[in-house]
């Protein structure tokens, strides 16, 4: 029996961070020393295990130093932002990261704030996110990020193109439609209180959803041909009562009816991670233009 070919619809999102860590791992190849990256996280945060496991491998494979930092639940926010300020002072240090979800009694904001912006590798510092408005996007949130590199690699012209997001985060869906905007695509942004979401992404050439719900994406929400980018990843329950992560579309229906889609995982999650590598790589240019290293 042969192997099924493999589906052209799907986009493989392992491939394309592999493509993006290699150049990477080209330009770190060429450095003779190299901070490291600090991913830092606040508790106890199962959203983020996988997030920071993937992280370090992608660092290995980019030849990157790279460091996780785990803080008490109950650190102050003077105390984590006294941290962050020494990180900001620490020439070892290239770049940090703050993890979501924080505890309830610390602003990530005030925090994001506190990281000096040419530390700033996930580009979530306002000074950072708000240079997106100026269509200055090479340090952008990596989810966002991801998401625009997907619809790239699909070989769509972005000019023009109708792009539908559907969820406003600070994190995702604001920043990625911005950025969408900066490539000339005209977006349109849905949310929990749009009266008809399916109203919106059945015109779409592309379809980003990130809100958090499995299978809320059905086939009857999409145009016929359309790419459909999954930014979600929920955690569900099978019949044999085993775990397992998917995304925010029905992805085997919706494949019948899009031009393209990113699977779950695969698709959107590896791309994340070797952006933030490569907003790593941006930043060591920063602070070397900034004359802060050599
Ligand atoms: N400040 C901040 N920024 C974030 O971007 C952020 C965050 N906090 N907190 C947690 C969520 C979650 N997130 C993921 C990124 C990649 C994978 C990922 O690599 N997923 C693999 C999973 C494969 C495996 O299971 O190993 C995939 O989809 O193929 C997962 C989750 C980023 N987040």
């Amino acid at each position: 029996m042969t192997a099924a070919p493999p589906d052209h619809r799907l986009i493989d999102g392992r491939k394309i961070a592999t493509d993006i860590l290699r150049e990477c791992k080209n330009y770190t190849d060429e450095q003779h020393a190299l901070g490291r990256v600090v991913s830092i996280c606040i508790g106890d945060v199962p959203e983020t295990e996988v997030y920071v496991r993937n992280q370090a491998r992608g660092a290995m494979r980019a030849g990157l130093p790279f460091e996780q930092v785990n803080w008490d639940a109950n650190i102050t926010q003077n105390e984590a932002k006294q941290v962050i300020q020494q990180m900001n002072d620490d020439a070892s240090i290239l770049g940090m990261i703050i993890q979501r979800p924080t505890p309830e009694h610390i602003n990530i904001r005030t925090l994001q704030s506190a990281v000096h912006p040419l530390k700033d590798v996930e580009g979530m510092n306002p000074a950072s996110i708000g240079n997106i408005v100026y269509s200055d996007v090479a340090l952008a949130p990596c989810t966002a990020a991801a998401s625009v590199e997907l619809i790239k690699q699909t070989g769509l012209k972005l000019e023009g193109l109708e792009v539908v997001m559907i969820g406003h985060s600070e994190i995702v869906g604001k920043p990625a439609a911005m950025m969408l905007m900066a490539e000339g695509a005209t977006v349109t942004v849905c949310h929990h209180l749009t009266r008809s979401v399916a109203m919106h992404s059945r015109r779409a050439d592309v379809v980003v959803v990130a809100v958090g719900n499995a299978g809320f994406l059905g086939p009857d929400m999409i145009k016929p041909g359309a790419a459909v980018i999954d930014i979600g990843i929920n955690q569900i329950q099978d019949e044999d009562g085993n775990f397992e992560i998917v995304g925010d579309v029905q992805t085997e229906a919706v494949t019948e009816v899009a031009g393209w889609i990113t699977p779950v995982p695969g698709g959107v999650g590896p791309v994340t991670v070797a952006i933030l590598i490569r907003n790593a790589i941006v930043a060591h240019k920063r602070q070397i233009a900034a004359g802060w290293i050599e």
